[in-house]
């Protein structure tokens, strides 16, 4: 699935939920470079749309395209590329910031060193906190673990279901950041956010009703 040029695209995509039609015929394409933001009031779509575009939840019509595949039947090839960030961050509760970094990159297959791991805490601001349990983590803290597992996935494209939240001024800066240099390493972004995104370049908005 690493043959052509990494392109996600949305092909007639409808999303029905409880008897309600969120969207029909949504259509779009994300390339290498570019964020697409999607915008919309509370309970319009937008991680019933993250979700589908992730492979966790089939479209109710139409298809997702990775690489020009469908990612339904190349889903393992698929996945490898994927990170999601969602509302639930799966950390578990009683294991320390550390060891959630390192289990999370154990199932990834990523190779880390002593070092690289000490590197990615510093860079998102946990450094003194190794030893903590994410249950006594504060809610931006805790994001900032998972910002940790995404600069160290090696995923292509990014999945982000409200990256913003819960984190202060720096943190906000950081993620902008982090998204600044993954599209500048041929990265692709798809997230929702409430608020205004401030990055150099590329950036895709599509509104949900
Ligand atoms: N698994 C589910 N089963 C039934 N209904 C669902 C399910 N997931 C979402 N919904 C419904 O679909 C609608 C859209 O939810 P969704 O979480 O996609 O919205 P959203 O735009 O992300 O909202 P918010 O801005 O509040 O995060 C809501 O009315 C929600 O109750």
């Amino acid at each position: 699935m690493n043959g052509s040029a990494p392109t996600l695209q949305a092909r007639g995509l409808e999303c029905v939920r409880s008897d309600s039609l969120l969207f029909s015929d949504l259509n779009f394409s994300v390339k290498a470079g570019q964020v697409l933001q999607i915008e919309g009031p509370n309970g319009s779509g937008k991680t019933s749309l993250l979700r589908i575009l992730a492979g966790l939840t089939p479209p109710s019509e139409g298809e997702v395209l990775w690489r020009g595949e469908n990612i339904a039947r190349r889903r393992p090839a698929f996945l490898s590329e994927v990170a999601y960030l969602g509302h639930q961050l799966g950390l578990k509760a009683e294991l320390s910031v550390e060891e959630n970094l390192r289990l999370a990159l154990a199932l990834n297959g990523v190779s880390f060193t002593p070092e690289s791991l000490a590197e990615i805490l510093r860079t998102v601001g946990l450094t003194g906190r190794e030893d903590v349990p994410a249950r006594a983590l504060s809610a931006g803290q805790r994001q900032r673990v998972t910002l940790a597992r995404l600069i160290l996935s090696a995923a292509k494209l990014w999945i982000l279901d409200e990256p913003f939240t819960a984190l202060d001024i720096n943190g906000v800066s950081l993620v902008e950041s982090l998204l600044e240099a993954h599209l500048n390493h041929g990265g692709l972004v798809v997230l929702t956010s409430h608020q205004t995104v401030r990055i150099g370049g590329g950036l895709v908005k599509l509104a949900l009703a």
